[in-house]
């Protein structure tokens, strides 16, 4: 092959490394040359609260448009940050094998979440894990922060807060596993929906490189799990920062191999909460997703996520 696959990639460390691995990825079982190429997107550029960018999609469609004009031929993203909604001539050919899904504390002093003292600072951006947090009932004071992965761990080193909450996967791409002081059982905090996967999306009417990247970088019980936690995001018709938590596993099953999902939808300030499992067949992830989350609507999750209070200030 004489001209490159090019991999699109955002240009923070932790996209650079993902990326970085799927190239391998992709040089070692497709047999193709492979070049990473650099596109920043406006939640680079910008500190402000996600939230306020526009939520959910704003690290995704700088790349998607990268994608779609040509100027690469594969991106890759976190997969929890890709809204649930399809994009017009996109394809998600494939979901690598996963890393860890939990999330993890670094706190000063080696400490884990149980001995922070009440009224210890725990820093984090993200209103799932801000609700989860106060769900534990420890007495945390819960401050909002965003950058980059090493930028949220400096405030932890600096002094300014006690600890921070970041997705374990993160750290692990980039080295820093040493820092964790406590990965968090998903019995006190659930992921969010496709934490520690990773998304290579290419342009849908790439039917042959769909194909290929699907057969030969694709981790089925991965693929599967992600279907089924993002099938119950898009039942919700949450985004990315509703207070969401959501993980399926896969394991033999008495019919086979199977999907066990747990999904939690809390209020705000982790106050109440509707929490459901559910289990299928690997071949029918995303209908146990659907099915898991139509059940949480009946008893409420909308009023939860949304409530009266809310719609009126907006
Ligand atoms: N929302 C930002 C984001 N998107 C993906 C990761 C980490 C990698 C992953 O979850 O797969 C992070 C940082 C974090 O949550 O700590």
């Amino acid at each position: 092959m004489s001209t490159p696959l090019r991999i699109g990639t955002r240009a923070s460390l932790l996209a650079r490394t993902q990326a970085g691995t799927v190239a391998d990825l992709v040089s070692a079982r497709l047999g193709l040359d492979v070049e990473l190429v650099e596109i920043s997107t406006q939640g680079d550029r910008s500190s402000a609260p996600l939230a306020t960018l526009g939520g959910t999609g704003v690290f995704v469609s700088a790349l998607r448009d990268a994608v779609l004009d040509g100027r690469v031929d594969l991106a890759v993203h976190s997969l929890k940050d890709l809204p649930t909604a399809p994009a017009e001539g996109i394809a998600l050919a494939a979901v690598p094998p996963r890393e860890d899904p939990r999330d993890a504390l670094v706190a000063r002093d080696g400490l884990t979440l149980g001995e922070l003292p009440p009224g210890s600072v725990v820093a984090t951006g993200s209103p799932r894990r801000v609700a989860q947090l106060g769900a534990l009932g420890l007495g945390l004071e819960v401050t909002g922060i965003r950058g980059n992965i090493d930028t949220r761990l400096g405030r932890v080193a600096a002094g300014d807060v006690d600890a921070v909450v970041l997705a374990r996967a993160g750290l692990a791409r980039i080295g820093r596993l040493d820092l964790v002081t406590e990965v968090i059982d998903p019995l006190q905090m659930l992921p969010a929906p496709g934490q520690g996967a990773l998304a290579v999306e290419c342009r849908a009417v790439d039917t042959e490189l769909h194909a290929r990247l699907g057969e030969h970088l694709q981790d089925p019980a991965a693929r599967a799990a992600v279907d089924a936690e993002r099938a119950v995001l898009g039942t919700l018709e949450a985004g990315c920062s509703a207070p969401v938590g959501a993980l399926a596993e896969v394991a033999e099953g008495e019919d086979g191999l199977e999907v066990w999902i747990r999904a939690v939808v809390l209020a705000a300030d982790g106050s109440v909460e509707i929490r459901r499992s559910a289990t299928g067949p690997l071949t029918e992830a995303a209908k146990v997703g659907t099915r898991l989350a139509a059940g949480m609507l009946d008893e409420g999750a909308d009023e939860l996520m949304n409530p009266p209070a809310r719609r009126q200030q907006a």
